[in-house]
């Protein structure tokens, strides 16, 4: 195959490009992963040695199509293509000993971690801290991502709360090295100290990997930022690409000066400008290209294609949530049986996860078939984390939270009381909790038949661990075994035990695909590659399903259909941004990324009331809705409440800048007589929202009564004070606060009676 035949000029100059260090700025869909793939490919062309290439990608999803698109160029090739993490896990097996690990050590993950954190906080005697495990667990994290160790952390404290952080982040450390573990960030944390102390070692592997290439760019962290850096000093062959419209890791440590100082940090920089779209009709372009430009932070950058104008944005209001993925499945529905697309085509992403259990309903009782990704990981789930933890545990006998978590599974009748002796033994000898367990006889206060179990135990993992260089699969099959946790699920009762094992079964699938692609493969690679799998790894395009997830999941993605729902204020953006302009607008490149994944249909939609910890409220838009541009969008309101809710009402629509709709058959327009409805301004006698209330109208504003304004949406009154003209009522609004209002100037209306539901 040629490898350049279609590519645009620009992409193939930077496809050509060989030696030196190489930026590619562009926006979504302009071909940058197409880039980076060929280039590998082109560079093998060249001669160069597979040995010498590596390529850092996002997810190992991404890893690995790059991997098959290169083994389709160029049969053979065995380039290394990862994440980072899984770049530096691998790293560590070699050269870990630098850093003080074991060849055997533990990779925890997110809730290995948070584990750890509250053991610590129980071992440092703190009862009730004054921040969440999980801010502490995240706050440890984001210092080891700005490479702040916890002297440093304690330096800089400004309060308790910052001192405790600094407290625990020291002794989660002390914890993890006694056990031989590292937690996701250490992977790269430990590189980074191994590059920097270690200048034998960094130079080699700087020689080693001549070419390195690094997609997404724009949300690599300090940590990765150090790495790449150091892989080219001497061979400063570096092509990273990036849109730095496109960085929503913010939160997560991504550092946006990386890409934006490129050119500062290394000399003879070739720019590449890739500036057509190949992936989306212009209507979906304009869109996203408009709501882009509210970013001040930015530099200006056009998106162009030449695609046609195709149908344009949808953006539907519904009643409830329900009825949001209700419509949303009629709306697949009708694509799929029009012909013109199938349901692996359509995508629906969320800000959050929590909002995809409405979808699932839906699409369940409508009979499409859908797959989600993230929610609780398949490898997250009890059996399978009770399996893995003794594979943990054969692995690398320090692993004193895999001895924790599976000591007593099966339960082997050891009490909280007999644990603890064993744990404060271990401390006060110094010794990992299997070492102890050995010796249960010698551990002070243990009654006799835990003492039993303990040794019981040791005996059991001493068979297991005899097993420890046979196949994965053999490994798995025999701990379920010899441990009774087989007997144990197939004994629970209901078909829970049944569902358990089934997912053990894909556990086991799992470890006989991989023994079979890693001959020899040890355990630990195989804990390696699960522990660092994400779940949009186990997603496939091909399966004739919906796909359901986060619009973080969505980046690098692109499908012919998307849908992206719930764009309310509070969801998207997320209310942790509020307060925060620059949070505001990776809030908004959030929404940019999801609107740019679509190739050819885009359908955006939000309900008016959502129920939020079992209560119904009220919602009010999303404000990014008020900044996308009309001339390429149909606007529809299903939800039967006429507002004039910052102009986006449906009587107006043809008048106020919409595109016409395009014919389309579609369910009844108006919602089904189980839907919620508001008293809508209507039925209170007029066509939208009066900018005043009548005077005679003041009596309906009692304390208690629920109101609706068009800005801050639904609110209940607290108190009316004053007569006349001059009443002034103070109102909660569920998602403004507290507002007062004179009321006979105020455009609020009467939804709900005092005492009485807002509902009808
Ligand atoms: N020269 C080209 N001719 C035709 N199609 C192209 C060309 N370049 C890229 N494409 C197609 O355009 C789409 C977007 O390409 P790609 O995913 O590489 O873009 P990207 O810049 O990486 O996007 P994102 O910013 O979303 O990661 C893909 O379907 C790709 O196959
Ligand atoms: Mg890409």
């Amino acid at each position: 195959m040629d490898l350049l035949a279609d590519l645009t000029t620009p992409q193939r100059e930077a496809v050509m490009h060989v030696d030196g260090p190489m930026l590619v700025l562009a926006g979504a869909g302009s071909g940058k992963t197409r880039v980076i793939t060929r280039r590998v490919a082109y560079l093998l062309k060249q001669g160069i040695a597979a040995d010498n290439i590596l390529a850092l990608t996002f997810t190992n999803k991404a890893a690995g199509e790059m991997r098959e698109r290169i083994e389709a160029l160029t049969p053979g090739a065995r380039v290394w293509v990862g994440t980072f993490h899984g770049f530096c896990a691998r790293l560590l097996r070699t050269h870990g000993s630098l850093v003080g690990l074991d060849k055997a050590f533990t990779i925890y993950d997110q809730s290995d971690r948070l584990k750890t954190v509250r053991e610590v906080l129980d071992a440092l005697g703190i009862e009730d801290p004054p921040i969440t495990p999980e801010k502490i667990e995240s706050a440890i994290s984001k210092a080891k991502n700005d490479l702040a160790s916890p002297k440093s952390l304690a330096f800089r404290a400004r309060d308790d709360k910052d001192r405790l952080v600094a407290k625990v982040y020291a002794a989660y450390e002390e914890r993890l090295k006694g056990a031989s573990a590292v937690d996701f960030d250490d992977l790269l944390v430990h590189v980074v100290s191994i590059l920097k102390n270690h200048k034998d070692v960094r130079a080699s592997l700087d020689a080693r990997f001549r070419y390195v290439l690094v997609d997404e760019y724009q949300d690599t962290n300090m940590a990765q930022y150090a790495i790449v850096r150091a892989l080219s000093v001497d061979h400063p062959n570096l092509c990273v690409t990036g849109d730095p419209d496109q960085s929503i890791y913010g939160w997560r440590g991504a550092n946006l000066s990386n890409i934006l100082e490129f050119e500062k940090d290394y000399n003879f920089v070739k720019v590449v400008k890739l500036e057509h779209n190949y992936r989306s009709t212009k209507n979906i372009l304009s869109v996203a290209d408009h709501l882009i430009q509210f970013n001040t932070n930015r530099k200006p950058k056009a998106l162009i294609t030449e695609n046609s104008r195709g149908e344009p944005v949808d953006l539907t209001v519904y009643g409830r949530e329900s009825d949001e993925a209700e419509g949303v499945a009629g709306r697949i529905q009708s694509l799929v049986r029009d012909g013109s697309y199938n349901y692996s085509d359509v995508a629906v992403f969320c800000r959050i996860t929590a909002l995809t259990r409405t979808f699932e309903q839906a699409f369940r009782s409508a009979r499409i078939p859908y797959q989600i990704i993230g929610g609780v990981s398949f490898y997250e789930r009890q059996e399978v984390k009770d399996v893995v933890s003794y594979l943990n545990l054969i692995n690398n006998p320090k692993d004193d939270l895999a001895f924790t978590r599976v000591v007593n599974v099966p339960p082997r009748g050891l009490g909280k009381t007999s644990f603890e002796h064993l744990i404060s033994a271990a401390r006060e000898r110094g010794e990992t909790l299997l070492e102890t367990a050995r010796k249960a006889k010698s551990v002070p206060g243990l009654k006799d038949k835990a003492i039993r179990a303990f040794l019981d135990f040791t005996q059991l993992y001493d068979e297991l661990a005899a097993l420890r260089d046979d196949s994965v699969e053999k490994v798995i099959l025999q701990l379920m075994e010899k441990s009774g946790y087989r007997q144990h699920l197939k004994d629970e009762p209901g078909d829970k035990g049944e569902d358990r094992l089934a997912n053990l079964e894909e556990l086991i699938t799992a470890a006989r695909e991989f023994d079979a692609e890693h001959a020899g493969a040890t355990i630990q690679e195989f804990l390696s590659d699960i522990t660092l799998a994400s779940p949009i790894d186990r997603w496939d395009q091909q399966t004739g399903a919906v796909t359901l997830m986060t619009l973080h999941a969505a980046k690098g993605l692109e499908f012919p259909v998307v849908f992206i729902v719930a764009l309310e204020a509070g969801i998207l953006p997320h209310s942790r941004a509020f307060d925060n302009p620059s949070e505001m607008e990776e809030e908004r490149r959030l929404l940019f990324v999801g609107i740019t994944r679509a190739k050819r249909e885009l359908f955006l939609s939000r309900c008016r009331i959502r129920s939020f910890r079992g209560q119904q409220q009220a919602t009010a838009q999303s404000q990014f809705l008020t900044e996308l541009p009309r001339e390429f969008m149909v606007y529809e309101d299903r939800s039967g409440v006429v507002t004039s809710e910052r102009g986006w009402s449906p009587s107006s629509s043809s008048s106020s800048g919409y595109a016409s709709r395009r014919p389309e058959p579609r369910p009844n327009p108006t919602p089904s007589p189980a839907a919620f409805r508001l008293t809508t301004a209507a039925q209170l006698g007029g066509g939208s929202f009066p900018t005043t209330t009548p005077t005679s109208d003041l009596d309906a504003f009692r304390p208690g009564a629920s109101v609706l304004h068009p800005e801050y949406g639904l609110g209940r009154i607290v108190s009316v004070d004053g007569a006349g003209p001059n009443r002034k009522g103070k109102i909660a609004f569920t998602l403004s606060g507290e507002k007062t209002f004179v009321l006979a100037k105020s455009p609020l209306k009467v939804v709900g009676k005092a005492g009485g539901r807002p509902t009808r």
